[in-house]
């Protein structure tokens, strides 16, 4: 008996707690809000729990990092991306690794830290954005790619596999998906080398279709910056560099003024 009465009071304080706290909330939010209604203030409390609750930007709970090799890689992009790699690290001659003249982006907002300016960013971007480019979970059939930068020569490398989800003309690649891969290097080359940027112009001359499948280089040239303004070439070229798919040239406007 005294142990029914003693789990009722527990149940009635629990009650009593939740409807206090539930309305305490819902008041903090009718406050700050005039329209919080119930539906609101339950949108608001979400809210708040999906922001708690979710991964934080660069924390191990990090999204995949789209960069790395996985089983759809061709062993041409596996070769090429060890090719790159290994120039990422080097060797001295007492034996210790330091960084080599290359350095592997990782993908989207791992990669924003790497940009002048990108702590600042990835806060503004919310957890759950993700760059066009990698928007396709299955491996292999949008855009596996992955860039490295070398800073002294102002360039990037892509080597880039064109999935069968990216088809235009029969059996090659569209050009909206060539247009993008090259916005994206570029854009990332821009990003890195000055801090974050918008396309201002892209022109683009196809030269020779990419077949789906295939593995290309999307080479990206940094040639002049003028104020905000960056300047920036590309070309898209076969793995072995003799055949050119396509060439392109972009401006990039830096958002900020600063000069990093
Ligand atoms: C946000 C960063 C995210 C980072 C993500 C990392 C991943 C990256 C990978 C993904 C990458 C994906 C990337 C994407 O997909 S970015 C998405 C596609 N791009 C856009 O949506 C951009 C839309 N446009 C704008 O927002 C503005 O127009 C911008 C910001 C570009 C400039 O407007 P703003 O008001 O700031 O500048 P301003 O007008 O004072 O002009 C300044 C100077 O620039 C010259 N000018 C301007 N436009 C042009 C033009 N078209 N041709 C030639 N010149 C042009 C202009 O004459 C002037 O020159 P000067 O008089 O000083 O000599």
């Amino acid at each position: 008996m005294l142990r029914h009465r003693l789990y009722i009071t527990r149940a009635l304080c629990q009650f009593m707690a939740c409807k206090l706290s539930t309305g305490l909330f819902r008041n903090i939010l009718k406050t700050k809000h005039p329209t919080g209604d119930m539906w609101y203030t339950r949108s608001c409390l979400q809210s708040i729990l999906a922001v708690t609750m979710a991964p934080r930007p660069f924390s191990s709970s990090q999204p995949r990092d789209y960069s790395l090799p996985n089983t759809s890689w061709s062993s041409e992009m596996l070769r090429l991306y060890e090719h790159y790699n290994i120039m990422c690290e080097v060797e001295t001659e007492r034996g210790d690794k330091i960084k080599g003249q290359w350095t592997r982006l990782p993908s989207y907002n791992r990669f924003l830290k790497y940009a002048p300016g990108g702590q600042y960013l990835s806060k503004l971007l919310l957890a759950k954005a993700r760059l066009f480019t990698r928007n396709i979970e299955e491996q292999g059939a949008g855009f596996e790619y992955v860039v490295f930068e070398n800073k002294q020569e102002k360039t990037c490398v892509c080597v880039f596999q064109a999935g069968h989800l990216l088809e235009g003309p029969p059996g090659h690649v569209h050009g909206g998906a060539i247009a993008t891969i090259i916005d994206s290097v570029t854009g990332t080359h821009a990003t890195c080398h000055s801090g974050p940027a918008m396309t201002a112009n892209l022109t683009i001359n196809y030269r020779s279709p990419i077949p789906l499948g295939s593995v290309v280089l999307v080479h990206s040239s940094l040639d002049k910056i003028e104020g905000r303004k960056i300047f920036i070439s590309c070309q898209v070229t076969s793995s072995d560099g003799s055949k050119l798919h396509t060439e392109a040239t972009a401006l990039f406007i830096r958002l900020f003024e600063t000069t990093y």
